[in-house]
């Protein structure tokens, strides 16, 4: 290839890194703004609600002007806000996605990218692009997967959360993007700075970068799975219950040697958190009601477990499929780490579900 010729997926990674990071200043503000200052015990959906929508409108808009070809797997659809008992709420998403829309430009942004005081749009144009995420996704193409806010739930404790953006090309992820607004830049300082976005292209690594400015010269750090021993891996894990079986975790981690507590934190913050080695495995197991992983959920995290040397996997240790539509199909499960562990980790699995199943014909 000629020296001079841009890295594969270049401008796919400057505009999902713009479209990332105003999508984290507008969740941080709709925070600060409308959850902080209400009781978490009242019944704050609507907060909720409107930053997922109003980042979910920001990113497809900015997706939308820079390839209006890509479909679009969101999370979200503006089905509830087109209705008239909606309209309260859709005014509020519009201002928000607006404001966020129109900010100045930052070092590293473009006016081409329909950014900056000159680009408010309407309300319609922002519903159509919410309604952008209604791609049924699929084996073939290219298309962009969105969650807007991963981890509804540790936003509204003002815990974890992510916005999460992945590209996938014939049903293989080729760019992640993530915002982690409440993540500390390092884990060996945990009251120290927070805000980080996540960076991974197929083949040309996985980096970290600071959010508030992440095109700044220099400023990006290269992140590799280190190697684990029984006595230093802990396991990363989801806070709700609902969501992984963490009885079977503590199964696993028992037949592995595991002596350190879990880590639990909410979101695809877990797949950065296992790229930069504060956790050695992130083990989510399903809690057997039938419910089907979501490609937004996993995808960008996927894509930037491998690209820091890690592999990722299913319970049974086959491969992710993100080309059976929206969901990842009857998966069993997610296990990510670094390689030395991984087979191991599936070995333990295996025992500890032989252990379930041969307990429950008792
Ligand atoms: N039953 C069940 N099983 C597995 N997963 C589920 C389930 N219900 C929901 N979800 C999805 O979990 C997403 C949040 O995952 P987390 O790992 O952040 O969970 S946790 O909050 O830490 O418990 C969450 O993503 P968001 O809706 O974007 O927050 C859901 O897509
Ligand atoms: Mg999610
Ligand atoms: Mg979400
Ligand atoms: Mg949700």
């Amino acid at each position: 290839m000629a020296a001079n010729l841009p890295a594969p997926y270049a401008a796919e990674t400057q505009i999902a890194i713009a479209a990332v990071r105003r999508a984290c200043v507008l969740t941080a503000s709709v925070f600060n703004k409308l959850v902080k200052q209400e009781t978490l015990t009242k019944d704050d959906k609507s907060p909720v609600t409107v930053g997922d929508f109003s980042a979910q409108a920001v990113v497809n808009t900015i997706l939308n002007r820079a390839f209006p070809e890509d479909p679009i797997v969101g999370e979200e659809d503006a089905a509830d806000l087109r209705v008239e008992s909606g309209k309260i709420l859709r005014d509020r998403i519009i201002e928000l996605a607006n404001e966020t829309l129109i900010a100045e430009l930052q070092p590293g942004e473009k006016e081409e990218w329909g950014l900056g005081p000159n680009h408010g749009r309407t309300a319609d144009q922002l519903l159509d692009a919410i309604d952008r995420g209604n791609y049924n996704g699929g084996r073939t193409g290219r298309m962009w997967t969105l969650d807007p806010i991963d981890g509804t739930k540790g936003f509204l404790r003002g815990e974890q959360y992510a916005v999460c953006l992945a590209l996938l090309v014939d049903a293989r992820v080729e760019l992640g993007v993530m915002g982690c607004p409440n993540l500390p830049v390092s884990a060996a300082d945990p009251s120290g700075p927070r805000g980080c976005i996540f960076v991974a292209v197929r083949g040309q690594g996985a980096f970290q970068l600071p959010l508030d400015n992440p095109f700044v010269e220099g400023a990006r750090t290269k992140l590799t799975i280190p190697t684990f021993t029984p006595e230093t891996l802990n396991f990363l894990e989801s806070v709700e219950k609902a969501h992984a079986k963490l009885s079977f975790n503590e199964r696993v981690g028992q037949v592995l040697g595991v002596t350190r507590a879990p880590t639990r934190m909410d979101s695809q913050a877990k797949y950065c958190s296992l790229a930069r080695g504060d956790g050695g495995v992130y083990l989510r197991m399903p809690v057997g009601t039938g419910y089907r992983e979501k490609i937004w959920d996993h995808a960008a995290g996927a894509i930037l477990v491998e690209e820091a040397g890690g592999i990722i996997s299913d319970g049974r240790g086959e491969p992710l499929d993100f080309g059976l539509g929206r969901t990842l199909g009857e998966n069993f499960g997610v296990v990510a780490s670094g390689k030395d562990v991984h087979a191991k980790v599936i070995a333990a699995i295996k025992q500890a579900k032989a252990e379930e199943e041969a307990q429950s014909q008792l």
